[in-house]
């Protein structure tokens, strides 16, 4: 890679998983020092695309229009019609009459339903990517060919449509909550059922406890307006979550035999991998059931989407664990503050967290690697912070610095790894590090892992689920299955569940987010 010439490169056609060229041009270009953190990136970032690795031709004139079509092509959103192309379609009962604008424009007399009606076309779309970069040494640029040429990359947009593929009358609609907590579950769940009762649903229940609720000994909760009125006004789950459950032809057996044409999974990566195969198994026994997804995950591991919900509400509470954490360290004698924030794989809580209160000297994240001891390690810093500030406070994701600890191997009900706690062991090591120097260092250690996600939703992510719930709702009946609802641009999107769960999404280190964090603590490279 590092005498590769840009002229040969090829590259990924994706959005994300576009190698950085950046990156990809440090590491490449001749003369320089070959990093080899920086080639090992690349190279990974080629190799976990492998499945979907195509090589683009640049010197076919049409390579543009191709990738163009090719993107249009992957970012379809399956449809009932796909499959059963005689179903039938109904005029929407998601009815927008008396939500016509008022203005001056129509002095003359609202326009007819013809000229106006307020539903989104199915060939609305939303611009993915909305930089066009010049170069592709500008900063963070994600660029498909060695020109950094402007591509666009349109997905779904979001939105009830004229007609629907369901009739009220004949639906039956099931809501899950699967994984961990994390605050507006109960906002998107409230939602859901309010957009189904205007639609005219009346059967509708939650399954309790995620996808172990499938299994039969546990009851359906009947839902209605009535039950969800004020579920928003508490964190966690109305229906609860767990991890594991029945295989996937289990699941789908019990909602044939439940009779849910209709299923709202609300869940992260794992949950949607779940869903798509539930999607594609009723796909296989030809029943016309509509599984959409709406994301859920404080990690914000979600490709594609500005944000997940419930993630800024996280953040805002971390926010309290930060500021005891700094109020403890400034106002102890050489004070040391350590707050670990979630954040499995992705560090996304604990950057923000840290941005957010300009209270954090090192933020340490598992995309980054760091050395703890050493001339350039954290504990160097810190007893530098010490004897210059006086105090610190570390803010430390819980993914992060896993190569530190011992490895066991053990998984949760679901598959995912069990992460050793870090947050104790760089206590422990600060601890120990002062007391062989000598040197006075009164750590305290905060862990407010679960208290960031079973509180309740703030305004903004409170908004964020309402939207997405009524989404969920409006991509069902306009007979989309296989789908998840997200925030892009600000806009909302239905995208395919395959291409928001491909991989877990990560900080980039090359970010500009992650400099401003590097910038606002004022943290040296720990390597
Ligand atoms: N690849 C998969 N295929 C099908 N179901 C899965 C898959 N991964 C996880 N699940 C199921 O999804 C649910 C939630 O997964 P988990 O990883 O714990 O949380 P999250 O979806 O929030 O990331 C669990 O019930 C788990 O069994
Ligand atoms: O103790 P639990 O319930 O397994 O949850 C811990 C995990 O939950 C998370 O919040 C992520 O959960 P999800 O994958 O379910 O969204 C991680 O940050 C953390 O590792
Ligand atoms: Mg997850």
């Amino acid at each position: 890679m590092g005498s590769l010439s840009l002229a040969k490169l090829v590259l990924v056609p994706s959005d994300r998983r576009t190698c950085s060229l950046h990156a990809l041009i440090r590491s490449a270009s001749p003369g320089s020092m070959i990093n080899k953190k920086k080639r090992i990136k690349v190279v990974g970032c080629c190799l976990e695309n492998k499945n979907k690795k195509t090589s683009i031709d640049f010197s076919d004139p049409d390579w543009k229009t191709k990738y163009e079509e090719d993107f249009e092509k992957r970012f379809n959103i399956p449809h009932l019609t796909d499959f059963f192309p005689d179903s039938p379609a109904y005029p929407s009962t998601f009815c927008l009459r008396m939500r016509t604008p008022v203005s001056e424009e129509f002095a003359q007399g609202y326009p007819s339903d013809e000229e106006w009606h307020g539903y989104i076309n199915n060939n609305d779309r939303v611009l993915l990517k909305v930089i066009r970069f010049s170069s592709p040494t500008s900063a963070g640029a994600e660029c498909i060919d060695p020109d950094c040429t402007w591509v666009e990359q349109w997905i779904h947009r979001a939105g009830p449509r004229e007609k629907i593929y369901f009739k009220p009358e004949d639906v039956k609609a099931a809501i899950i909550t699967c994984g961990g907590l994390c605050p507006g579950l109960n906002d998107v769940i409230r939602q859901i059922v309010i957009t189904l009762e205007i639609y005219g649903v009346k059967k509708i229940v939650g399954i309790p406890f995620g996808y172990r609720g499938f299994g039969n000994e546990l009851a359906e909760i009947p839902l209605s307006r009535k039950v969800v009125q004020n579920v928003h006004l508490s964190g966690g789950s109305l229906l609860g979550v767990s991890r594991g459950g029945p295989n996937i032809s289990d699941i789908v057996d019990s909602m044939q035999q439940r009779g849910i044409n209709m299923l709202f999974v609300l869940g992260g990566n794992g949950t949607h991998a779940g869903a798509d195969a539930i999607h594609n198994e009723c796909r296989k026994r030809g029943l016309k059931v509509a599984v959409v997804g709406v994301p859920k995950t404080i990690d914000n591991d979600i490709l594609l989407m500005d944000k997940t919900f419930g993630f800024d509400t996280a953040v805002e509470e971390a926010q309290r664990a930060i500021n005891s954490a700094y109020i403890e360290a400034h106002s102890a004698y050489r004070g040391v503050g350590v707050v670990k924030l979630m954040g499995r794989s992705s560090g996304f809580i604990a950057m923000q967290a840290a941005l957010a209160s300009g209270q954090i000297d090192i933020c340490l994240i598992p995309e980054v690697p760091f050395e703890l001891h050493g001339p350039h390690g954290v504990l160097k810093h810190l007893k530098y912070l010490l004897e210059t500030k006086g105090s610190a406070v570390i803010c430390v994701a819980e993914g992060a610095g896993q190569n530190f600890l011992e490895k066991t191997n053990a998984k949760d009900a679901s598959g995912n790894t069990v992460l050793g706690d870090i947050g104790v062991h760089i206590q422990q090591e600060i601890k120990k590090y002062f007391k062989e120097l000598g040197d006075p260092a009164d750590v305290k250690y905060i862990d407010p892992t679960y208290m960031i996600r079973a509180c309740r939703a703030n305004a903004s992510d409170g908004i964020l689920c309402t939207v997405l719930g009524q989404n969920a709702v409006h991509g069902a009946f306009a007979g989309y299955s296989g789908i998840t609802v997200g925030i892009c641009n600000t806009h909302y999107v239905y995208l395919p569940i395959p291409e928001v769960i491909s991989y877990p999404r990560t900080v980039d280190p090359n970010s500009r987010m992650w400099h401003r964090c590097l910038t606002s603590t004022g943290q040296p490279d720990f390597i």
